[in-house]
């Protein structure tokens, strides 16, 4: 019955609930049933709630990242399921799940895992935490027959089966307006808006004069960065590239630059200042996103192509200096003919910035 929501958007639903502190119930075909809250969301009565009724002991659900860190070791490969011991707090559970404390209390352990049983709901809620652009962490409890307890309590419903090709996938994407839009680059702007059929960010493209679709077009995939793009900050290249690239579109008379909205490279802008937190106590870009619990780089550049075949573009002149983003235009069918460089907007803050991009992620110099 189409009244009723199909899985996207209950997936949908479901990060909403885990944003304001509601916890959502995960199913697997094996009968079993979890509740799962964020851990950053989380209030200390929810938790005693969830105690009273957790049928077994609720664990922390933390990446291998994040275990790594904390010294805990993750049976479960690329996560752990740390046990929560009866004296600890809301309070515990946060500086498991956020390491802006961990250096005033490196040691939180000796931390102990679970070995026994599946992680697979576990990853799940992990997984729903990032698309939630929350800490990757899950206060995850066991309890019995959980579609009921979710219809007679209100709570969604996230069968495994069901959700686990949507947790992969990306949404497809839909052009929704378009108009002219004048530019101190270029008279002849036109911007497009994309909005993804589960809910989630609308993202950008900008077209510069009227690219031939036959030709290799010169193209950027940008992605939002508020601090440097909007508010000019000195910790990143950001801002400079985006004038820049959209300069020498206006000066070549023709381009694309996709603005896609993956913040802080797919933390979100509250996790990319939790980072920039840590990279004032000495991490570098790389490091801080680890000891956060996410991967260096969370993007789907998939994105980017799917935008460009919208608009009816087959090839680009990429403007980056990033080889992974010229790897997935190619693996997702757009080809690459040329890499043109982007080299602008070095300072003496973001000189470390930029030599940690090159030595640990790849970037060309
Ligand atoms: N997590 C995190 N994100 C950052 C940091 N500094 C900048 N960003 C984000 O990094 C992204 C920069 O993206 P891009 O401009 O596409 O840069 P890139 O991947 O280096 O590739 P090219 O510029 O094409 O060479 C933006 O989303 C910024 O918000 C940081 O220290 N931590
Ligand atoms: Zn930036």
């Amino acid at each position: 019955m189409s009244l009723v929501p199909d899985i996207t958007e209950l997936l949908a639903r479901a990060r909403s609930d885990l944003r304001m502190g509601v916890p959502v119930i995960l199913t697997d075909d094996a009968g079993l049933s979890v509740l799962s809250c964020s851990a950053e969301t989380l209030s200390a009565q929810r938790l005693q709630d969830l105690r009273d009724l957790a049928n077994g002991h609720p664990v922390v659900a933390v990446t291998v990242r994040r275990a790594e860190t904390l010294k805990a070791r993750a049976y479960d490969g690329d996560l752990a399921r740390i046990e929560i011991p009866d004296y600890a707090d809301l309070k515990w559970i946060q500086s498991i799940a956020d390491p802006s404390d961990d250096l005033n209390t490196p040691m939180k352990g000796p931390l102990k895992t679970e070995r026994q049983g599946s992680a697979s709901l576990h990853r799940i809620a992990i997984t729903l935490a990032k698309s939630a652009r929350l800490l990757p962490a899950a206060v995850v409890a066991p309890i019995k027959d959980g579609a009921a307890f979710a219809g007679s309590h209100g709570l969604t419903l996230i069968e495994h089966a069901l959700a686990a090709p949507h947790l992969t996938e990306r949404s497809p994407l839909h052009s929704i307006s378009a108009a002219r839009l004048p530019m101190e680059v270029s008279e002849a702007g036109r911007l497009h808006v994309f909005r993804p059929e589960d809910g989630g960010e609308e993202h950008y493209a900008v077209e510069i004069g009227r690219p031939d679709r036959d030709k290799p077009v010169l193209a950027r995939l940008h992605s939002a960065c508020f601090t440097g793009d909007i508010m000019g900050s000195l910790k990143c290249d950001c801002g400079p590239q985006l004038r820049g690239a959209l300069a020498q579109m206006g000066a070549e008379g023709a381009g694309v630059l996709l603005y896609l909205n993956q913040e802080g490279r797919g933390i979100g802008l509250a996790n990319k200042m939790r980072a920039y937190f840590l990279q004032d106590q000495g991490f570098d870009t790389v490091e801080a996103n680890h000891r956060l619990g996410f991967e260096d780089d969370e993007r789907d550049f998939r994105l980017g192509s799917d935008i460009l075949k919208e608009l009816g573009f087959k090839s680009v002149r990429l403007l980056t200096n990033n080889p992974n983003k010229i790897a997935m235009m190619e693996r997702t069918g757009i080809a690459v003919t040329e890499r043109v460089p982007l080299k602008v907007g070095e300072t003496a803050f973001n000189r470390d910035y930029l030599a940690t991009k090159a030595a640990k992620s790849g970037h060309m110099l």
